[in-house]
């Protein structure tokens, strides 16, 4: 049996940074920067009024404080507009600043009188409310690097200087297997024996969660001929394959011996936790199988501790999901000697450890915001102790 530490370390040894593909700016929210991105085009590109105002030169403005307006530019004129000395415009805010004019005030701090523009602005200075070209980046300087992930700021950023489509390392698209001989579709009458079937919705949302929407699913009875069909498909489509069920040592726990069967090789099974114990993953290639086991708990907890450190292998993401050292709001009992996750609730007091911790139970789950992290020796926690939790993802 593996510690919870030595299996994300074969977890990150095994997987890589999937190969970068182009995508146009609306579908790389989230994704990380293959190469460094240049600026098309300096930003603004021209000198810009920050304000709705008058623009004139501040030489003129520093002998007489008084213009005649003699035109007007708005947001997108292309025409370049001449003004005679002691003369300014009417501009308003994201117009190109007229060639040899320097200085803009804002409307509010000027008045018309007997139709001449008087200026009073004791603060202004030679190139007020004027942005320069190139004032916020220039022409092939670099916008981002390499590294970057996509936030939407990023990307508004990247559409201002002109950039379309970018090199990032794209999220790996899924596939779900469940198995087992008693599982019911939603909506079906229950026969006896028969439980619904709730790992698939759940491990698709959770990977929605973390935006990754390409998601097959596939439901198998507990056949391993069937299985491992399923399986070497799954594996020609999917860089992540999610298998719950038959991952324990029942006469109808097949997922070790199908994963073998299709050339998946073995990087861990069983691992010192709970819930979870009997965790399978595997490699082919560059894909990775996790054989999460059945019970629905055990699923999600291991999907936040070994899955997403998958995702952020193959996308370069950090930290997907956030550790917190807080502090424990009340006393528990660790009885075994296996690293345990607490679904638990934690505010700005601490975490607070839910009832109906069994591996079969969503409803804390359901309510949970985070797991509370204790290391395997077994021990009594007094409340005040500072534990470690992980964040789980929010909406
Ligand atoms: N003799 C032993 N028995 C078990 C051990 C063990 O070490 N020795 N480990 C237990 C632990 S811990 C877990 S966890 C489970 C894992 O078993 P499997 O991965 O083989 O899972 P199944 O037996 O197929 O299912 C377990 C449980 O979960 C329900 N299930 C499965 N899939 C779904 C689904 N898609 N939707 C809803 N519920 C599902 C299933 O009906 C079972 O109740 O093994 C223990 N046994
Ligand atoms: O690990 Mo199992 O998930 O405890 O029941």
């Amino acid at each position: 049996m593996i510690s919870v530490k030595d299996a994300i370390a074969q977890i990150r040894l095994h997987t890589n940074l999937l190969s970068p593909v182009n995508l146009p700016l609306q579908k790389a929210l989230g994704l990380v920067l293959a190469e460094d991105i240049f600026a098309l085009v300096s930003v603004p590109s021209f000198p810009q009024s920050a304000m709705d105002g008058y623009a004139f030169r501040y030489a003129d403005y520093l002998r007489a404080k008084e213009f005649t307006v003699s035109g007007e530019v708005a947001a997108g004129d292309a025409a370049t507009v001449s003004v005679a000395p002691n003369n300014a415009v009417r501009i308003f805010t994201g117009a190109a600043v007229p060639n040899d004019l320097d200085t803009v005030v804002m409307q509010e701090k000027t008045e018309i009188l007997n139709n001449e523009l008087i200026v009073k602005d004791e603060a202004l200075q030679k190139g007020s409310n004027v942005r320069t070209e190139g004032s916020e980046i220039k022409k092939d300087e670099i916008a981002l690097w390499k590294g970057t992930v996509l936030s939407p700021a990023a990307i508004g950023f990247l559409a201002g200087v002109g950039v379309a489509e970018v090199s990032v390392h794209p999220k790996p698209s899924a596939h779900i297997i469940v198995t087992g001989n008693e599982l019911q579709e939603r909506g079906k009458p229950l026969q006896h024996g028969q439980v619904y079937e709730s790992n698939s919705v759940m491990l698709q949302t959770a990977l929605q969660q973390l935006g990754i929407n390409s998601v097959a699913v596939t439901h198998v009875t507990d056949d391993v001929n069937i299985l491992q069909e399923a399986l070497n498909a799954a594996l020609k489509k999917a860089e992540l394959v999610l298998l719950t069920g038959g991952v324990s040592v029942g006469k109808y726990d097949f997922v070790l011996q199908a994963a073998k069967a299709c050339g998946v090789k073995q990087l861990f099974h069983k691992v010192a936790q709970r819930p979870g114990k009997p965790l399978y993953a595997g490699t082919k290639g560059k894909k990775i199988v996790f054989g999460l086991p059945g019970n629905p708990a055990s699923v999600l907890s291991c999907f936040y501790n070994y899955v997403t450190v998958t995702i952020e292998e193959f996308t370069g993401r950090k930290n997907l999901l956030e550790r917190k050292q807080v502090r424990l709001q009340q006393d528990f009992k660790k009885k075994i000697s296996l690293t345990q996750f607490l679904k638990a609730v934690y505010t700005a007091d601490g975490a607070l450890p839910l009832q109906a911790q069994e591996s079969f139970r969503l409803s804390s789950f359901s309510i949970a915001n985070c797991l509370v992290v204790l290391p395997e020796e077994a021990r009594e926690y007094k409340e005040d102790e500072t534990v470690e939790i992980l964040c789980l993802p929010y909406l």
